[in-house]
């Protein structure tokens, strides 16, 4: 590394691009296949590298796939940060979790009434919002306290694992069933109707009555649910199984959520406690991990400490910041990247950028990205903004389309926003640190449990490349040739001046 020659304490523009990971050409890869001068021109011409985003560098499991929770909590908190699914599977792993108080209690507690115990989440291995391994343990839990009877309320995915796999997995789930000797299959639905986040609350609903009330489609076995859906495994409609007589929710019996990740599970969560409120049903409730419901929902796994980030430390040396994103990822340059803390902050504004309703990203690979642009301009213009943070969301969202063709008009719409946006640092003297929170769009294609190669938009375990364009143009500091996500807040503060926190373990690249 030779000896930094930026200098340090000028305003500047931490871009996240989602979803951007680097792996060597490849027919799958849609970024390398995109036509992108100018990331091209800024990664070979200023000083560049790569970071890992995924498994232990971030707080993962080994070989687990980054996602932007996890992603944009470690650029915020410059070290890596015990993750929720690797804390669930400790937890499993110590026999921790089977005997925790709350469950025991729960699930004792049904034993001698006579309640049924529900379990609701996401039925794959995907990682980034459940593991179905995780239900396999509740399983066992509820089997050696003698629970009566166990539903499963299965979520199929299709989006954090190749589309067409829903089948597969709801084959596990019974058999994860059978080997514990409880817990059958109740009900199967899509996760674009009950994990979503976009306040659709119609969709919603589905989920809800579904689960509450055991209404959907009659279907004779989960499988053959998961075969009528004509728009992949997301939509899988709500169906309910004939051989599950039973299965609603009654007055006394318990519900354990096990996704692990809250922010697409907790409006369903929310929507179905008030719907059992309201219909005089009253069911203690748990989550595997933290959910961020208006309902306190006490939680089986608690989360890592995330406090000492660059929110704390902008905070404390009155660093103002703008942050910039649409609405796909706005809690991830606000709430995530301050470390999971809503504390309103005045040294912050927030930028949520909305546009049409009922988005088609395939049609519409280009989002609202020219209003985050025009926003980011308009912020960098401000002399009294030392910083700007935003979130491109383009590669990622159209990336878990899965469709390689619009996922690389994704990529080059970045560029053209990324071309605007170092032109007004430029002229605005700001730095410019250009950085994926995880891998999607360069692998779009993913090996099925079939052994099937498949269209693949979910997120993969690549490093993102990471960016430096100095306020001083002329710089020709060299990075490491390797860094992670953690790397970053200390670089940040860094060119604003400013010695890492103390609390971060990550270094300034420069
Ligand atoms: O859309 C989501 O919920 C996940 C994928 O399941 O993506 P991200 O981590 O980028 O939010
Ligand atoms: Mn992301
Ligand atoms: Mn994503």
């Amino acid at each position: 590394m030779t000896a930094p020659d930026t200098t340090p304490g000028d305003p500047g523009i931490l871009l996240v691009l989602d979803g951007w990971g680097h792996a060597p050409p490849a027919a799958d890869n849609a970024v390398d296949a995109a036509s992108t001068p100018v990331l091209d021109e800024l990664t070979g011409r200023y000083p560049s590298t790569q970071a890992d985003a995924s498994g232990e560098a971030v707080g993962l499991l080994p070989g687990t796939v980054g996602n932007s929770e996890i992603g944009h909590m470690v650029i915020g908190a410059g070290r890596p940060l015990p993750y929720d699914s690797l804390l669930v599977q400790q937890h499993i792993d110590s026999g921790e979790l089977r005997e925790n108080p709350r469950l025991v209690s729960l699930l004792d507690a049904l034993a001698v009434r006579g309640g049924a115990l529900h379990l609701v989440g996401l039925c794959s291995d995907g990682q980034i919002h459940a593991n179905v391994g995780h239900l396999s343990e509740l399983l066992a839990a509820a089997a050696a306290r003698r629970v009566p009877r166990v539903w499963i309320h299965a979520i199929t995915d299709g989006r954090d694992v190749a589309d067409g796999t829903a089948e597969t997995y709801l084959t596990q789930v019974t058999e994860l069933a059978a080997a514990a000797g409880t817990g059958a299959i109740a009900g199967v639905i899509g996760r674009g109707y009950a994990m979503d986040k976009a306040g659709n609350l119609d969709l919603t609903d589905r989920a809800v009555h579904l689960v509450a009330d055991a209404e959907g489609t009659e279907a004779n076995t989960a499988a053959e649910a998961a075969d009528a859906s004509d728009r992949g495994d997301e939509w899988v409609d709500p169906s309910v199984l004939r051989d599950a007589p039973g299965a609603r929710i009654a007055d006394g019996d318990g519900l354990v959520w096990f996704n692990f990740r809250s922010d697409r599970i907790q409006q369903l969560a929310d929507r179905l406690l008030e719907h059992l409120a309201a219909t005089a049903r009253t069911v203690d409730t748990l989550s595997l991990a933290q959910y961020d419901t208006r309902a306190d929902i006490p939680a089986l796994v608690q989360r890592a400490d995330a406090s000492g980030g660059l929110a704390d430390e902008l905070t404390a040396a009155g660093v103002r910041s703008v942050r910039i994103a649409e609405a796909e990822k706005f809690e991830h340059v606000t709430y995530y990247i301050n470390g999971r803390d809503s504390t309103a902050r005045s040294v912050e504004e927030h930028v949520r950028i909305t546009g049409p309703g009922a988005p088609d990203y395939k049609a519409r690979p280009e989002m609202n990205l020219d209003q985050v642009t025009d926003a980011v301009l308009d912020a960098a213009a401000r002399p009294e903004v030392d910083l700007v943070i935003a979130n491109l969301a383009n590669i990622d969202v159209v990336g878990h389309t899965g469709d390689y063709a619009a996922t690389v008009k994704a990529c080059e719409h970045t560029d053209a926003a990324v071309a605007r946006i170092a032109t007004a640092a430029a002229e605005s003297g700001r730095w410019l640190l250009l950085v994926g929170d995880h891998g999607n769009a360069e692998k779009m294609t993913k090996q099925a449990p079939d052994g099937t190669s498949r269209p693949y938009g979910g997120h993969t375990t690549h490093p993102v490349p990471l960016v430096v364009v100095p306020a001083n143009k002329e710089a020709t500091a060299t990075l490491p040739q390797r860094a992670t996500l953690a790397d970053v807040a200390p670089t940040v503060l860094h060119l604003l001046g400013h010695k890492p926190g103390s609390a971060m373990t990550g270094r300034p690249l420069l």
